[in-house]
Protein backbone atom coordinates (compact mmCIF):
# COMPACT_ATOMS: atom_id res chain seq x y z
CA UNK A 1 0.00 0.00 0.00
CA UNK A 2 1.11 3.34 -0.75
CA UNK A 3 0.14 6.55 1.32
CA UNK A 4 -0.06 9.98 0.29
CA UNK A 5 -1.08 12.84 2.47
CA UNK A 6 -2.37 16.20 0.93
CA UNK A 7 -2.77 18.99 3.52
CA UNK A 8 -4.01 22.47 2.31
CA UNK A 9 -2.12 25.19 3.76
CA UNK A 10 -3.54 27.35 7.26
CA UNK A 11 -5.78 30.07 7.57
CA UNK A 12 -4.14 33.08 5.59
CA UNK A 13 -4.31 36.61 6.16
CA UNK A 14 -6.48 36.86 3.03
CA UNK A 15 -8.59 33.88 3.99
CA UNK A 16 -9.27 35.97 7.13
CA UNK A 17 -9.50 39.17 5.39
CA UNK A 18 -11.93 37.80 2.78
CA UNK A 19 -9.93 38.21 -0.06
CA UNK A 20 -9.39 36.55 -3.58
CA UNK A 21 -5.76 35.41 -3.01
CA UNK A 22 -4.21 32.83 -5.81
CA UNK A 23 -0.62 33.68 -6.71
CA UNK A 24 -0.51 36.58 -4.37
CA UNK A 25 2.12 35.12 -1.50
CA UNK A 26 0.29 36.41 1.71
CA UNK A 27 1.40 34.98 5.33
CA UNK A 28 0.10 32.57 7.65
CA UNK A 29 -2.15 33.96 10.21
CA UNK A 30 -1.43 33.57 14.46
CA UNK A 31 -4.82 31.14 14.03
CA UNK A 32 -3.38 29.27 10.58
CA UNK A 33 -0.11 28.42 12.79
CA UNK A 34 -2.10 27.00 15.21
CA UNK A 35 -4.54 25.01 12.90
CA UNK A 36 -1.12 24.28 11.57
CA UNK A 37 0.87 23.02 14.76
CA UNK A 38 -3.16 20.89 16.06
CA UNK A 39 -2.74 19.12 12.58
CA UNK A 40 0.87 17.72 13.10
CA UNK A 41 -0.59 16.59 16.08
CA UNK A 42 -3.52 14.86 14.34
CA UNK A 43 -0.53 13.35 11.97
CA UNK A 44 1.41 12.14 14.70
CA UNK A 45 -1.10 10.93 16.97
CA UNK A 46 -2.34 8.80 14.17
CA UNK A 47 0.79 7.04 12.98
CA UNK A 48 1.46 8.52 10.00
CA UNK A 49 4.95 9.38 8.79
CA UNK A 50 6.59 10.83 6.01
CA UNK A 51 9.93 10.31 3.63
CA UNK A 52 9.39 13.14 0.97
CA UNK A 53 7.32 16.73 0.94
CA UNK A 54 6.30 18.52 -1.80
CA UNK A 55 5.25 22.27 -1.86
CA UNK A 56 4.33 25.01 -3.75
CA UNK A 57 6.16 28.46 -3.91
CA UNK A 58 4.24 30.49 -2.28
CA UNK A 59 4.82 30.89 1.89
CA UNK A 60 1.74 29.70 3.16
CA UNK A 61 1.79 26.48 1.88
CA UNK A 62 5.86 26.47 2.09
CA UNK A 63 5.82 27.66 6.32
CA UNK A 64 2.51 25.08 6.60
CA UNK A 65 4.82 22.33 5.66
CA UNK A 66 7.90 23.77 7.85
CA UNK A 67 5.98 23.62 10.93
CA UNK A 68 4.34 20.21 10.32
CA UNK A 69 7.79 19.03 9.76
CA UNK A 70 9.02 20.38 12.57
CA UNK A 71 6.72 19.46 15.35
CA UNK A 72 7.39 15.97 13.62
CA UNK A 73 10.88 16.33 13.78
CA UNK A 74 10.97 15.83 10.37
CA UNK A 75 12.55 19.05 8.99
CA UNK A 76 15.61 16.89 7.65
CA UNK A 77 13.15 15.31 5.14
CA UNK A 78 14.18 16.11 1.35
CA UNK A 79 11.43 19.21 0.56
CA UNK A 80 10.60 20.25 -3.28
CA UNK A 81 9.02 23.40 -4.39
CA UNK A 82 7.42 23.93 -7.19
CA UNK A 83 5.13 26.55 -9.17
CA UNK A 84 2.47 23.96 -10.43
CA UNK A 85 1.24 23.24 -6.80
CA UNK A 86 0.72 27.08 -6.60
CA UNK A 87 -2.79 28.18 -6.00
CA UNK A 88 -5.48 28.59 -8.62
CA UNK A 89 -4.79 32.05 -10.30
CA UNK A 90 -6.96 34.30 -9.83
CA UNK A 91 -6.57 36.92 -12.51
CA UNK A 92 -7.36 40.37 -12.21
CA UNK A 93 -9.96 39.21 -8.96
CA UNK A 94 -6.72 38.72 -6.93
CA UNK A 95 -6.63 41.41 -4.20
CA UNK A 96 -10.36 42.13 -4.52
CA UNK A 97 -12.62 41.20 -1.41
CA UNK A 98 -15.19 38.70 -2.13
CA UNK A 99 -17.94 39.86 -0.76
CA UNK A 100 -17.71 43.33 -2.47
CA UNK A 101 -16.82 41.85 -5.52
CA UNK A 102 -20.33 39.64 -5.30
CA UNK A 103 -22.32 43.23 -4.49
CA UNK A 104 -20.43 44.61 -8.06
CA UNK A 105 -20.91 41.76 -9.89
CA UNK A 106 -23.72 39.24 -8.62
CA UNK A 107 -23.49 36.17 -6.50
CA UNK A 108 -24.12 34.20 -9.53
CA UNK A 109 -21.06 35.82 -11.58
CA UNK A 110 -18.81 35.27 -8.01
CA UNK A 111 -19.79 31.72 -7.49
CA UNK A 112 -19.23 30.62 -11.13
CA UNK A 113 -15.59 32.52 -11.02
CA UNK A 114 -15.34 30.47 -7.84
CA UNK A 115 -16.72 26.83 -8.13
CA UNK A 116 -17.38 26.35 -11.87
CA UNK A 117 -14.93 24.03 -13.63
CA UNK A 118 -14.00 25.63 -16.87
CA UNK A 119 -14.71 29.15 -16.62
CA UNK A 120 -11.32 31.75 -16.24
CA UNK A 121 -11.74 35.00 -14.12
CA UNK A 122 -11.17 37.84 -15.89
CA UNK A 123 -7.15 38.24 -17.11
CA UNK A 124 -4.37 40.36 -15.34
CA UNK A 125 -2.64 42.34 -17.65
CA UNK A 126 0.82 41.44 -18.09
CA UNK A 127 1.61 45.22 -16.78
CA UNK A 128 -0.34 44.88 -13.97
CA UNK A 129 2.05 45.43 -10.89
CA UNK A 130 0.19 41.83 -9.50
CA UNK A 131 1.39 39.68 -12.12
CA UNK A 132 3.62 37.67 -12.05
CA UNK A 133 5.98 38.80 -14.76
CA UNK A 134 8.17 40.31 -13.07
CA UNK A 135 8.07 37.96 -9.98
CA UNK A 136 11.66 36.39 -10.14
CA UNK A 137 10.66 32.78 -8.54
CA UNK A 138 8.81 32.81 -11.61
CA UNK A 139 11.65 33.87 -13.86
CA UNK A 140 12.67 29.96 -15.68
CA UNK A 141 8.94 30.29 -16.94
CA UNK A 142 8.45 31.30 -20.70
CA UNK A 143 6.82 34.59 -19.78
CA UNK A 144 3.77 33.63 -22.75
CA UNK A 145 3.10 30.64 -20.28
CA UNK A 146 2.83 32.31 -17.40
CA UNK A 147 -0.91 32.16 -16.14
CA UNK A 148 -3.04 35.47 -16.50
CA UNK A 149 -5.94 33.93 -14.75
CA UNK A 150 -6.54 30.13 -14.44
CA UNK A 151 -9.96 27.67 -14.29
CA UNK A 152 -10.28 24.81 -11.81
CA UNK A 153 -9.63 23.01 -15.22
CA UNK A 154 -6.75 25.14 -16.24
CA UNK A 155 -5.14 24.91 -12.77
CA UNK A 156 -5.83 20.77 -13.19
CA UNK A 157 -4.24 20.42 -16.10
CA UNK A 158 -0.79 21.75 -14.92
CA UNK A 159 -0.69 20.15 -11.86
CA UNK A 160 -1.09 16.56 -13.37
CA UNK A 161 2.30 17.01 -14.94
CA UNK A 162 3.76 17.32 -11.63
CA UNK A 163 1.98 14.44 -10.20
CA UNK A 164 2.67 12.41 -12.92
CA UNK A 165 6.53 13.47 -12.81
CA UNK A 166 7.79 14.68 -9.67
CA UNK A 167 5.03 12.59 -7.32
CA UNK A 168 4.31 9.53 -8.96
CA UNK A 169 7.95 8.05 -8.96
CA UNK A 170 8.58 9.10 -5.14
CA UNK A 171 5.48 7.06 -4.31
CA UNK A 172 6.59 3.94 -6.80
CA UNK A 173 9.66 4.17 -4.87
CA UNK A 174 7.72 3.69 -1.58
CA UNK A 175 8.08 6.70 -0.03
CA UNK A 176 5.47 7.76 2.53
CA UNK A 177 4.56 11.30 0.55
CA UNK A 178 3.18 14.84 1.97
CA UNK A 179 1.88 17.64 -0.57
CA UNK A 180 1.27 20.98 1.57
CA UNK A 181 -0.66 22.92 -0.86
CA UNK A 182 -3.62 25.14 -1.90
CA UNK A 183 -7.57 24.35 -2.20
CA UNK A 184 -7.58 24.52 -5.85
CA UNK A 185 -4.54 22.96 -6.59
CA UNK A 186 -5.17 20.11 -4.26
CA UNK A 187 -8.98 19.78 -5.68
CA UNK A 188 -6.80 19.20 -8.92
CA UNK A 189 -5.16 16.49 -7.62
CA UNK A 190 -7.99 14.75 -6.02
CA UNK A 191 -9.88 15.15 -9.28
CA UNK A 192 -7.59 13.02 -10.75
CA UNK A 193 -6.79 10.86 -7.98
CA UNK A 194 -10.63 9.37 -7.80
CA UNK A 195 -11.69 10.71 -11.34
CA UNK A 196 -14.35 13.12 -9.72
CA UNK A 197 -16.65 14.38 -12.73
CA UNK A 198 -16.33 17.77 -13.68
CA UNK A 199 -19.08 19.63 -12.14
CA UNK A 200 -18.36 18.00 -8.49
CA UNK A 201 -15.12 18.72 -8.30
CA UNK A 202 -15.73 22.52 -7.39
CA UNK A 203 -17.28 22.04 -4.73
CA UNK A 204 -15.64 19.85 -3.19
CA UNK A 205 -14.33 21.98 0.07
CA UNK A 206 -11.14 20.70 1.50
CA UNK A 207 -10.29 22.72 5.03
CA UNK A 208 -7.62 24.68 5.73
CA UNK A 209 -5.06 22.68 7.76
CA UNK A 210 -6.98 19.23 7.60
CA UNK A 211 -5.10 16.39 6.88
CA UNK A 212 -6.72 14.54 3.94
CA UNK A 213 -5.04 10.62 3.97
CA UNK A 214 -4.88 8.67 0.82
CA UNK A 215 -4.57 4.78 0.75
CA UNK A 216 -3.22 3.69 -2.60
CA UNK A 217 -2.84 0.19 -3.99
CA UNK A 218 0.32 -0.74 -5.90
CA UNK A 219 -0.88 0.80 -9.02
CA UNK A 220 -1.68 4.04 -7.04
CA UNK A 221 -5.16 3.93 -7.30
CA UNK A 222 -7.04 4.72 -4.47
CA UNK A 223 -8.43 2.61 -1.80
CA UNK A 224 -9.23 4.52 0.77
CA UNK A 225 -9.48 8.67 1.49
CA UNK A 226 -10.15 10.28 4.82
CA UNK A 227 -9.96 13.86 6.69
CA UNK A 228 -7.92 12.86 10.01
CA UNK A 229 -10.75 15.27 12.37
CA UNK A 230 -9.95 16.94 15.32
CA UNK A 231 -10.83 14.30 18.04
CA UNK A 232 -8.15 11.93 15.93
CA UNK A 233 -10.78 9.92 13.95
CA UNK A 234 -11.01 9.60 10.46
CA UNK A 235 -13.68 11.14 8.25
CA UNK A 236 -14.62 8.99 5.29
CA UNK A 237 -15.04 10.67 1.87
CA UNK A 238 -16.87 8.54 -0.96
CA UNK A 239 -17.98 9.21 -4.25
CA UNK A 240 -21.00 8.04 -6.06
CA UNK A 241 -20.51 4.99 -7.60
CA UNK A 242 -19.23 5.12 -11.40
CA UNK A 243 -16.77 3.02 -13.96
CA UNK A 244 -13.41 3.42 -14.01
CA UNK A 245 -11.01 4.90 -11.99
CA UNK A 246 -7.88 6.70 -12.70
CA UNK A 247 -4.57 5.81 -12.07
CA UNK A 248 -1.25 7.14 -12.16
O1 LIG B 1 -8.70 33.08 -2.88
C1 LIG B 1 -8.20 32.00 -3.24
O2 LIG B 1 -7.09 31.92 -3.81
C2 LIG B 1 -8.96 30.71 -3.01
C3 LIG B 1 -8.51 29.96 -1.79
O3 LIG B 1 -8.58 30.72 -0.64
O4 LIG B 1 -10.31 31.04 -2.86
P1 LIG B 1 -11.55 30.19 -3.40
O5 LIG B 1 -12.07 29.45 -2.23
O6 LIG B 1 -12.49 31.22 -3.91
O7 LIG B 1 -11.10 29.29 -4.51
Amino acid sequence: MHRLVLLRHGQSVWNREDLFTGWTDVDLTDQGVAETRHAAGLLRQSGVDFDVAFTSVLKRAIKTLDIVLEDMDRLWLPVHKHWRLNERHYGALQGLNKTETAARHGADQVFVWRRSWDVPPPPIEPDDPRSAVSDRRYAGLDRANLPRGESLKDTTERVIPFWREGIVPALRLGARVLVAAHGNSLRGLVKHLDNVPDQDIPLFEIPTSRPLVYELDSGLVPMRRYFLTDDGGQEEITWPERSGSAAA
